[in-house]
């Protein structure tokens, strides 16, 4: 192989960068060979450089400047695994100025300011992947940039948030409240110390917002997605579903919508049947539906976290950006050409699964059924179960816009007959 050495630059080596020098370390000739030219670690951007390491890297790469390193003339690429907005964004406009390609797990960054990041690179003739942002391991995002770039993308569906499906499933599987389900979860190393992003779904909402962009050639950042955390659902909806025979996930959906003009992107948690494949993935798995006008429905799924599976996905990006280093030219731009209107949550069109606790008298159903017609809702069933002060009303509804839903279920708790709405439920699937 004559072809001079590409300088690699990685900066941050924590969960998922110590996964990368350790990979890029000890599979360096493979790598080589299917690049078409030798990759050497130029240096490795930490916080603490004389911290102990069990690493087969030499001590001599580890820098505390990292800005030095990302614009250093001789680095061709740049791997960036510190996370968080900033000094991450810093670091990689400074980094495609200079020309080098970037590659990146970051999704925060992606998702607040993605398009900044393409324009630079578009500017500078660098390379941007980040296949690792999105549901880890799991090839996603290439095959939306590249395989399915011939066809019309309709929706995005899945779980793209390990820890809560994590948390979600124990709570299924063992009837656990939330709390506890996410001490174990903390304790088995799922949950970080703050899982706030986590349950919270800002995690998933960012990745949410990368899939939207992707997948309708928009411009979607995490603002723009409707988010719901975790930390509401208890114990008696997840029993609730359970009886529906169906389970509660954490779901990302990007939609568009059916003429085709506007789409909508959201994280909320969701009843699913048992029967649907999303509703099989258990413990920290991701799995992504794609749903295209001439694919058909497409399913991924696999480790949506950790280091090494993390890092599988940055080592493909690294020898793709290599690759077109080593033969010219460079990956084909991410464009939001199609620059369709980014809807709110009111117009996602969804199905509710309501508890109501109502008086037990005549004429109460009729009560409650005038309000879903008021609100042009269609109910599919309606199930009665307890009498006098326990009745119960549990309404599935047919699918509606969220707003006619929402404002449903607000007139609803205004009904005098109404004593509590127990709980209010999303539906997918169907
Ligand atoms: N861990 C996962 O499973 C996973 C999965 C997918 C994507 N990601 C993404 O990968 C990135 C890294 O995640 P992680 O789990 O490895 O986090 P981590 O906290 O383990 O590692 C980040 C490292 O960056 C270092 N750092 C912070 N500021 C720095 C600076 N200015 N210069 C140099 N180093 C600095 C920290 O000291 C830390 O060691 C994040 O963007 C994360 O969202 C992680
Ligand atoms: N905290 C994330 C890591 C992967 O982005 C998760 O639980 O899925
Ligand atoms: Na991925």
């Amino acid at each position: 192989m004559s072809k001079r050495p590409l300088k690699v630059a990685l900066l941050g080596c924590g969960v998922v960068g110590s996964e990368v020098a350790r990979l890029m370390t000890t599979t360096a000739d493979d790598l080589a060979a299917r690049v078409g030219a030798p990759l050497e670690l130029a240096g490795i951007a930490v916080r603490r450089p004389n911290r102990a390491r069990d690493l087969p890297v030499d001590p001599a790469l580890f820098t505390t400047d990292a800005l030095s390193l990302a614009t250093r003339p001789d680095v061709d690429v740049v791997i960036e695994v510190i996370g968080g907005i900033e000094p991450a964004r810093t670091l990689l406009l400074a980094a495609l100025a200079n020309g080098a390609s970037v590659v990146t797990a970051n999704k925060a960054l992606l998702a607040e300011d993605g398009a900044t990041l393409h324009a630079a690179a578009e500017k500078h003739g660098a390379d941007l992947y980040y296949e690792a942002a999105v549901a880890g391991a799991i090839p996603l995002l290439r095959p939306l940039r590249e395989s399915l770039v011939g066809d019309k993308v309709k929706r995005v569906l899945g779980i793209v948030n390990g820890t809560t499906n994590f948390i979600l499933d124990r709570m299924d599987s063992t009837g656990a409240g939330f709390a506890d389900a996410l001490d174990e979860a903390t304790a088995l190393g799922y949950a970080e110390a703050d899982p706030t992003a986590d349950i919270e779904g800002f995690d998933a909402a960012a990745k949410a917002a990368i899939l939207a962009g992707l997948a309708f050639h928009t411009k979607v950042t995490a603002a723009d997605v409707y988010r719901e955390g975790i930390t509401e659902v208890t114990a008696a909806d997840v029993a609730s579903a359970r009886e529906m025979n169906s389970v509660v996930k954490l779901l990302a959906i990007c939609e568009l919508d059916p003429v085709g003009e506007s789409v909508t992107a959201r994280v909320h948690p969701a009843m699913l049947p048992r029967s649907h494949p999303l509703a099989g993935v258990r413990e920290a798995y991701n799995a992504v539906f794609v749903e295209s006008e001439a694919a058909g429905r497409l399913m991924f799924y696999g480790p949506g976290a950790g280091g090494a599976p993390t890092a599988s996905a940055v080592l493909g990006d690294l020898v793709a950006v290599c690759r077109n280093k080593v033969n010219g030219g460079r990956a084909p731009a991410v464009t939001s050409y199609a620059d369709l209107r980014v809807g709110g949550m009111g117009e996602a069109r969804t199905r509710y699964h309501i508890s109501l606790d109502v008086d037990d008298k005549a004429g109460v159903l009729a009560q409650v059924a005038l309000v879903f017609a008021d609100h042009e809702v269609s109910i599919q069933t309606v199930r009665q179960s307890g009498r006098g002060d326990d009745a119960r009303l549990v309404i599935a509804t047919h699918v509606a816009t969220d707003a006619a839903l929402a404002a449903t279920v607000e007139s609803l708790r205004a009904l005098d007959t109404v004593r509590a709405v127990a709980s209010v439920m999303r539906v997918e699937g169907e």
